[in-house]
Parts: C-alpha cells; sequence; structure tokens
C-alpha cells in the first residue's frame, strides 16, 4: 500500500507486542523484504501496528506541550549544552538551530532527551511531574522498535542479523548519543518570517534512522526524482527514515531522504507537534561499508555527528538578513 510515494507496512508480525522469539523466519522475511523495497526506493516507510500506541505518543506530547509554555527564562535552566557527557540534550530555543545552513534559524523550538540520569535537573513539578518518566519510557520504547528494525534492515541486506545491532549495544546508555526530540512549531504568520526561513529548513537526518511521531501533517520528502512529497497522516503508524550514516554503511543502497517543514500557509494559526527518535551508532562505533567496498572512508560515529552539530548550530549571513 502507498501514500503519495511512502509506503505503508504492517510491522504487526514483527512489532512490540510480540516476542521476537515468536516471529517466524517467513515472517521475518517478508516484513524486511517491504523495507528493502522502501529503503531503497524512497528512504521513508509509515509502518503500522509498531506496539507503539496512541496513548503513548499523546502522553509525551501533552507533557512536552506543557514544558515549551514556561517562559523562555525558565526553559533556560534547560538549555542544550550544560553537560559535558552529551552536549546534545536539553532545550533549543526558536531560531536557533539552522536545520539548512543557508536559511534563517529554525521556526520550531526543542527539547533533546539525550540523557536519561535522574540526577541532573529535569522539569518538574505541577503539570511536569511526568516529564522525566515519560520521556524515559518511551526512549526505551523506541529504542526497542529500533533495533527490531535494524536487525531486519540487515536480513533484507542477506547480512549477518547483528552487523548494524551490534553497532548500538549501548543505546539508552553513556556512549550511545540517540535522542529523542520533543519538537514544537509555534503559530508563525508567514509575513512576519525572515526570508526564506522555515519551520524546519530542508536537511536529512545523521545517524543510523529516525522514527517520526505526527499529530498532523507536516513533513514534506524529496524524491529520488527531485520534487518534495507530502505524506498525509497516517493515524497510528511511526514514520520511519534512513539517515546519513546509514546511507553510507549500505554504500547508498538504502536512501537518506532530504525533507523539511514548511511555514504554515497565511491564516492558519495552528501550532506544530512532533516527536523524533534519532538513532546514532556508539559513539566509539566505526563505520564502514558493509559490503566490504571503500565507497567511503570509515568514521567514527562521534566525530561524525559532532560536524554535523557544527553545521546547524553555527551562525549563517541568513541570520543577519
Ligand atoms: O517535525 C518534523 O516533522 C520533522 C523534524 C525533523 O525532520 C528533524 O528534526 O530532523
Ligand atoms: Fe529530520
Amino acid at each position: 500500500m502507498t501514500t503519495s510515494a511512502i509506503p505503508v507496512v504492517d510491522f504487526g508480525a514483527c512489532g512490540l507486542q510480540r516476542e521476537l522469539e515468536r516471529v517466524t523466519q517467513a515472517e521475518l522475511d517478508h516484513v524486511s523484504a517491504q523495507l528493502y523495497e522502501a529503503f531503497t526506493r524512497v528512504g521513508f516507510v509509515f509502518l503500522q501496528n509498531t506496539g507503539i500506541t496512541q496513548q503513548e505518543v499523546d502522553d509525551v506530547m501533552s507533557v512536552s506541550r506543557e514544558f515549551f509554555s514556561l517562559s523562555d527564562e525558565q526553559k533556560s535552566l534547560y538549555s542544550r549544552g550544560r553537560y559535558e557527557d552529551n552536549s546534545n540534550h536539553g532545550w533549543v530555543s526558536l531560531q536557533t538551530e539552522r536545520l539548512n545552513p543557508r536559511r534563517p534559524g529554525d521556526l520550531k523550538e526543542s527539547f533533546n532527551t539525550s540523557l536519561l540520569r535522574p540526577d541532573i535537573l529535569w522539569p518538574a513539578g505541577g503539570a511536569l511531574s511526568d516529564f522525566f518518566r515519560l520521556q524515559n519510557q518511551f526512549f526505551r520504547r523506541c529504542s526497542s522498535l529500533s533495533l527490531r528494525i535494524l536487525r531486519l534492515l540487515a536480513l533484507s541486506l542477506n547480512l549477518e542479523p547483528e552487523t548494524f545491532v551490534k553497532e548500538h549495544r549501548l543505546l539508552g546508555q553513556p556512549g550511545n548519543s540517540s535522542t529523542l526530540r520533543s519538537l514544537f512549531y509555534p503559530p508563525t504568520d508567514p509575513s512576519q518570517a525572515k526570508p526564506d526561513q522555515l519551520r524546519c529548513g530542508e536537511h536529512s537526518d545523521y545517524g543510523s534512522i529516525t522514527l517520526l511521531f505526527q499529530k498532523s501533517p507536516g513533513i514534506q520528502v524529496r524524491s529520488v526524482a527531485g520534487h518534495f512529497l507530502s505524506p498525509p497522516l497516517v493515524p497510528g503508524a511511526v514514520l520511519v527514515n534512513i539517515a546519513d550514516m546509514m546511507q553510507r554503511w549500505t554504500s547508498d543502497t538504502f536512501i537518506s531522504a532530504v525533507h523539511r517543514v514548511l511555514l504554515p500557509p497565511p491564516g492558519d494559526a495552528s501550532e506544530r507537534q512532533s516527536l523524533a527518535f534519532f538513532v546514532q551508532p556508539d559513539d566509539c562505533a566505526v563505520i564502514g561499508c558493509c559490503d566490504g567496498s571503500d565507497k567511503y572512508p570509515p568514521i567514527r560515529a562521534d566525530r561524525y555527528l559532532q560536524e554535523r552539530f557544527a553545521e546547524s548550530y553555527g551562525r549563517s549571513d541568513a541570520d543577519r538578513k
């Protein structure tokens, strides 16, 4: 089944509601073949019946929304860059990140959960009392689903099933920089925006794979032919995409597609929320090409990630316009 060229795959046989040991080889083969098809043609797929429920998504979105409604002064207590063991953890204010460095800062703010340590400062109290618990729980659910997907990706390429999973051993622990990011796009009047400014500039993701949960449609995905597709909302589905390190790892077999979020049309005063789970290989993993070719030189995952962050958090001429 296809939704404006983004395939929709029933993941039920391999979903978290079933124990992996119970999944038959035929089921694994069937699902992995569909992932292969999607990731070699588009780079994105909608997965249905993953075991992650709408209630889980709604709970994380609503506690995140409470956080975003705090004043900037209150939110700045949690700013990104406060922790030496993970520079990506924390709040990112409006227009700070530029996912397309040639555009002004994105009209979005976000909270990155990259550290799961209970001993650091977390939003707490009142409507935020469950913030840490919900982020932590959802991070772990996304991790479990991601590991299943990574195993299926290896199978789909006829590789040893642990090929990708074994470079994500530290997922959710120090030494792995995977991040659960809550995104908030406030109501925006396009006539007040800077020239060329978007809610989220054109980019491809940096790590291995990304899971995206949206409450309303909005993301646009660039096809291999070069035009942007506007996938509708597929209720209950998780939108999964290949990111840049996975494209390198598979010698360009899997596509890391460029995507973006446009400004709302004039007169549309709605806000947008989404949750992105960015899966990264362990910091010390060295990513070569899994087919044994030398199409790309091996890179250490943490170094690659730092280079990409430097591009999207630096200043550009576009910001001074
Ligand atoms: O909010 C969205 O739908 C897209 C966000 C995104 O692509 C990103 O943060 O990398
Ligand atoms: Fe993205």
